[in-house]
């Protein structure tokens, strides 16, 4: 029925927002950042311009990430980024107007869902739908969801890490927990102000967990990493040199509270579903999947195969988008602009 339209996906993520186009593919990759001066609320820049910003502006200016642990913790700004965003793939858009499809975190409210929508309506949607984050990670990850077996994702984004069994189309079981990527930086700066005295910025810490991070020590770089942090003795700026053994030991609690989550599904899927999921396996989306070694550890530690997906990253947008050309079977699923009632898990 909706044949002709443009059908564009959007992952908003925590800490990136993609941009899937039906035939195009990723469109768009930018951080869930917007930069605004203080008082005014004027917005100076937003996604990577703003993501530069972090941790460095002056006094009158702040670099906002309005998505924090899955959740939407300023909304305001979240539909200012969001609206920006639109425009920019959308703009060229005059005469058919496209299909807006919205992946949002599970935990955002009803009011925030419907916010979302009418955001993507004000800015040119002919129609917009909001689907789940797992539901859709298992379509961009080529998961045969509308079929009756069972099949997993384990997605790991920047602020939360949602688990799902999916068969037919639906969720069968699911749990989301706000420990991922973000969690992860949190750990490496707890660990190296603890060890050596020295205070770390968020990016640095990403940094280190990307180059050199580990969740199974036989799966490691041969690197060492040098960071520069500030003393927390003398105050003064100061290097030290980081080990992936180091990394290992600082992401260990946030890694193992994923693993037991994992667990927890499992132990909850029914016994058929449990069966298929044994045959073949879980599949990993999102960016914190991407930690070295994750994949080897949730096998030993669940005795299942598990594959990091092909584009993980991408997963969810590429599912997102994916999700319009199959509005049929997941209709009960979604949420519309005028299919008010609530899908599962919204
Ligand atoms: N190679 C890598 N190794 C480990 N972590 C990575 C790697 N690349 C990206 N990440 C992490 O992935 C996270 C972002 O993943 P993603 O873009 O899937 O999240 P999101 O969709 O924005 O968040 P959420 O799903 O929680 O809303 C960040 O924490 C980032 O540091």
């Amino acid at each position: 029925m909706f044949g002709l339209q443009k059908k564009i996906g959007i992952d908003l993520g925590t800490a990136t927002i993609l941009v899937y186009e039906k035939g195009k593919g990723i469109i768009l990759k930018e951080p869930s950042v917007v930069a605004m001066e203080k008082g005014t609320k004027k917005v100076l820049a937003v996604g990577e311009e703003a993501r530069r910003m972090l941790g460095r502006t002056p006094g009158n200016i702040v670099a906002i990430r309005p998505l924090r642990e899955g959740v939407i913790a300023d909304f305001e700004v979240t539909e200012i980024m969001l609206k920006h965003f639109i425009s920019k793939v959308c703009g060229k858009y005059t005469f058919i107007k496209p299909l807006i499809m919205v992946c949002v975190p599970v935990n955002v409210t009803g009011v925030e869902q419907r916010a979302v929508i009418e955001a993507a309506m004000q800015v040119g949607a002919k129609k917009a739908f909001l689907i789940e984050e797992p539901l859709a990670a298992a379509i961009g990850a080529g998961l045969p969801i509308h079929e009756p077996c069972g099949s997993m994702v384990v997605d790991i984004g920047g602020g939360t890490c949602d688990i799902a069994v999916i068969s037919l189309g639906g969720i069968v079981v699911s749990e989301s927990l706000r420990v991922a990527g973000d969690n992860f930086d949190e750990a490496i700066i707890r660990y190296v102000k603890s060890k050596y005295n020295l205070m770390i910025g968020e990016r640095t810490a990403e940094e280190v967990k990307i180059a050199i991070g580990t969740a199974h020590l036989d799966v490691q770089e041969d690197t060492t990493y040098e960071v520069r942090g500030r003393d927390i003795m003398s105050g003064l700026p100061k290097n030290i040199i980081l080990t992936p053994k180091e990394i290992y030991e600082a992401l260990k609690d946030p890694v193992q509270a994923i693993v037991a989550a994992v667990k927890r599904v499992l132990e909850q899927t029914p016994p058929e579903l449990a069966s298929d999921i044994i045959d073949k396996g879980l599949v990993l989306t999102g960016g914190g999947a991407m930690l070295r070694g994750l994949d080897r550890l949730l096998s030993e530690e669940t005795g299942i195969p598990v594959v990091l997906a092909e584009d993980a990253l991408s997963c969810v947008a590429i599912g997102t988008g994916k999700a319009l050309e199959n509005l049929d079977y997941l209709q009960d699923s979604l949420i519309s602009n005028n299919h008010r009632s609530l899908g599962r898990g919204f």
